[in-house]
This record gives C-alpha cells, structure tokens and sequence, in this order.
C-alpha cells in the first residue's frame, strides 16, 4: 500500500538558529507513530544538523536538490553520494522554481531520478503546469510528458521507490489553492499514466502528492482525495504550528 507523506521544502529560508528552533520543535511534537511520513527539506548547510537533531525520531531529512554526477569538476554542485553520506535520505527533483530559475530541463530530472535511486535516496520528482497551458487545454498531455520523461529508462522495481509531486505552478505561494477536484483530476492522470507505462499495480504503490498552498485547513480535504496520498508544503512548514496542523489534519488512507 502506498505511504501518505507530508513533506516541507524550506526553500531558501530559514538561516541556522530558525532552522533548529522549527526542527527542534517538530521533534518536540510529532509523534512516534505518526501516520504519515514527515519529511523536511532545509537548505545545503543545515541538512547535517537536520539529521542530527532528527535521529531516531520519524522526521525524514531531504535535500531540495542534487547533481547526478558522482564527483567531478560542477562548481557549486552536491552530489547523491554526498546527501547519503551525511545521513539524507529524500530528494526533491526537478521543483518549478528550479525548472524556471535554474533551467532544469525533463532530461536533468530524469538523469537525477536515476541518480537518486541508485544511491537509495527516495526522489520526490516535480511536475506542474502553468495557468497559460491549462487555459490554453493543454495541462493534460503536458504533465503526462513531464512524467514520461521523468521515468524514462527506469525499472517498475524501482518505481515503487518513486515519490512523484504534482504542483500546479499558479498554486504555488500565491495562496491559490487548486480545488480538492482540480488536484485530484491531475493526480489521477498521474497514476493512469504511470499505469500505461508499467501496470496498474505499479501506478498503485506510488505516492503521488500535492503541492501549492497547502495549509492546516485544506489538507483534509486534499487528501481526503483518492488519489493524493500527501502534500508538498512551501510556506506552511516554515512555522512549527502550521506545519503539525497539515500534518496532523492530513488523511492517511
Ligand atoms: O512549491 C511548493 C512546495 O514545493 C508549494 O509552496 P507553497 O506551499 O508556499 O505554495
């Protein structure tokens, strides 16, 4: 069965002593049977405080971003060997901003899926449209692309490893929230995708989760949804409060 997880990306915020006071008080409060799996994304510098101020707890530390190559002349650059190393265990892969701002492309989110998986690290792989492309009727073949080439060349064994995120880029920290009927249509054209290129049974074990505007008071509904098995939180997991309302409003099917 298919976990529901509630994942916070930082994004670039929070400096060291925020970073420990909302770590800090997520371990003060989430429990140890939590039924979702909690999971932060700090920025590079604080990851190994992360993780050690989350052992032995159910937190799960991610990193927003990595390079898929081993070692190697990347200035500015980490690597998926470097993130096991110091005890990360999630990534997030290919987020909008990264695509809009940083040019990544379907190709990088592809080589840095595989990247993730061969180092054991659970990629949590980004898809979105914009407002023009769904005004324009063109959101469903363009997130079906973006999930093909996400997944392309990787085995069903390892898809089931694969956590993919469906963040509509007009929902993103505009306090727009897609409807729980918007969010759930693309995530079930997610899993019938996922399902086309492997088989039900495979599209059935991915966790496919909602991002953009998620708080305390719509994740009941969001993932109250079928097929949306979490979300991805921007704004609302900066604050300790507003995070353990998602998380402790989520449903967990
Ligand atoms: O981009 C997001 C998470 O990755 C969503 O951000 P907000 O929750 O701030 O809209």
């Amino acid at each position: 069965m298919r976990k529901t997880i509630i994942a916070g990306n930082w994004k670039m915020n929070h400096t060291g002593k925020d970073a420990k006071e909302t770590i800090t008080g997520l371990v003060g409060r989430v429990v140890q049977d939590v039924k979702a799996e909690v999971v932060v994304a700090p920025v590079f510098p604080y990851l190994p405080m992360a993780v050690e101020l989350t052992k032995g707890t159910p937190i799960h530390v991610a990193a927003q971003n990595m390079h898929w190559e081993e070692s190697g002349a990347f200035t500015g650059e980490v690597s998926p060997a470097m993130l096991v190393d110091i005890g990360v265990t999630h990534v997030i892969i290919g987020h909008s901003e990264r695509r809009t701002y940083f040019n990544e492309t379907d190709e990088t989110v592809n080589k840095k899926t595989k990247a993730a998986l061969a180092h054991n690290l659970t990629p949590i792989v980004c898809c979105g449209e914009t407002l023009e492309q769904r005004e324009e009727g063109i959101m469903q073949p363009w997130i079906e692309g973006q999930i093909e080439k996400a997944l392309e060349g990787i085995g069903a064994d390892d898809l089931a490893k694969v956590v993919i995120a469906y963040e509509p880029i007009w929902a993103i920290g505009t306090g727009k929230t897609a409807t729980a009927a918007q969010a759930q249509e693309v995530c079930s054209i997610i899993r019938k995708k996922i399902a086309a290129l492997y088989s039900a049974d495979v599209a059935d074990s991915v966790s496919v989760l909602y991002g953009g505007s998620v708080k305390g008071g719509n994740v009941a509904e969001l993932t109250g949804s079928p097929d949306i098995d979490g979300g991805l939180v921007g704004g609302a997991s900066l604050k300790v409060d507003d995070f353990m309302a998602i998380i402790d409003n989520a449903v967990v099917k």
